[in-house]
């Protein structure tokens, strides 16, 4: 198992408890989905799942051990976090951007040399954005950023990989081909991976597993095709929606269509 959580428990301070006897167990080479309503805690699950803020009760295991016992840099040399980009400002150009994913495995006063740029223009290679190694990340497009991100991301050789809405914002194209790596890294590299999203649809074509929350308390876990039903997403998102499945090239394809209000 690469990541537990036990009764995971969190509230800001001053408000109420927003997560509560948040229970995963999440398998190498597995995809989770988290899905639910805005507001209703994802981000905050993501950081309290991996130890960036603290559970109020309850905790997360990473292969095993209780993650509070772990020094920062075997966590971060073994989890690789990917926050939203929208809004961000990211002074690097794509090749230095990557790079930076190396600093978990480098010395406190080492720099990145001649090793480090081999290995970021090979993982960019290995993404498909060669051609962004000299652009200024703040001039990316948001998939070109996202594409960045992820290259970043798998330098650091991960055993974890958290997405925070990577496909929110793009294109049809650049959603399908961030999903695509996702899948690719999860299921032919056996890397687990976490990822909020906003589309019950990519998480179906994906996640073998989703956790569904709403503002009624209650928390749908399980296998993604049993718990991203349609009566589920109404009383999660109050619209009523049809699930269907459409055959396209011998590929079974479930697709979830919001029809009104619920
Ligand atoms: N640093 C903070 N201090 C206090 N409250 C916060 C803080 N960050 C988030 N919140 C609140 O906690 C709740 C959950 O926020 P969070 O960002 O985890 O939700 P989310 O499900 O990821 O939302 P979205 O789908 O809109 O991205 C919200 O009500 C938010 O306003």
């Amino acid at each position: 198992m690469i990541l537990e959580v036990e009764n995971g428990c969190f509230g800001y301070p001053k408000q109420e408890e927003i997560l509560t006897d948040i229970n995963i167990k999440l398998e190498e080479g597995h995809i989770l989905s988290v899905l639910g309503p805005n507001g209703i805690g994802k981000t905050t699950l993501l950081k309290c799942m991996i130890g960036l803020m603290p559970w109020s009760r309850g905790r997360s295991l990473l292969t095993g051990k209780d993650i509070r016992t772990l020094k920062s840099k075997e966590i971060w040399n073994m989890i690789s976090y990917i926050p939203q980009t929208h809004g961000f400002s990211f002074s690097y150009t794509g090749l230095e951007m990557v790079m930076l994913g190396r600093s978990s495995h480098l010395g406190l006063f080492s720099q990145p040399g001649h090793r480090e740029i081999e290995m970021a223009e090979a993982m960019m290679e290995k993404v498909g954005i060669t051609r962004l190694a000299d652009k200024d990340c703040n001039r990316m497009s948001g998939g070109e950023l996202q594409m960045v991100l992820i290259a970043r991301a798998l330098i650091n050789e991960p055993k974890l990989i958290i997405l925070d809405e990577p496909e929110t914002g793009l294109d049809f194209h650049n959603q399908i081909l961030v999903l695509n790596m996702v899948e690719k890294l999860a299921h032919e590299e056996n890397i687990g991976a976490i990822m909020n999203t906003h589309y019950p649809t990519n998480a179906m074509s994906i996640a073998d597993e989703a956790l569904m929350m709403n503002r009624k308390g209650d928390r749908f876990y399980g296998p993604t095709g049993d718990i991203l039903n349609e009566s589920n997403i109404s009383k999660s998102f109050d619209v009523n929606v049809v699930v269907d499945e459409i055959m396209y090239q011998n590929r079974t394809i479930r697709s979830v269509v919001p029809v009104s209000l619920a």
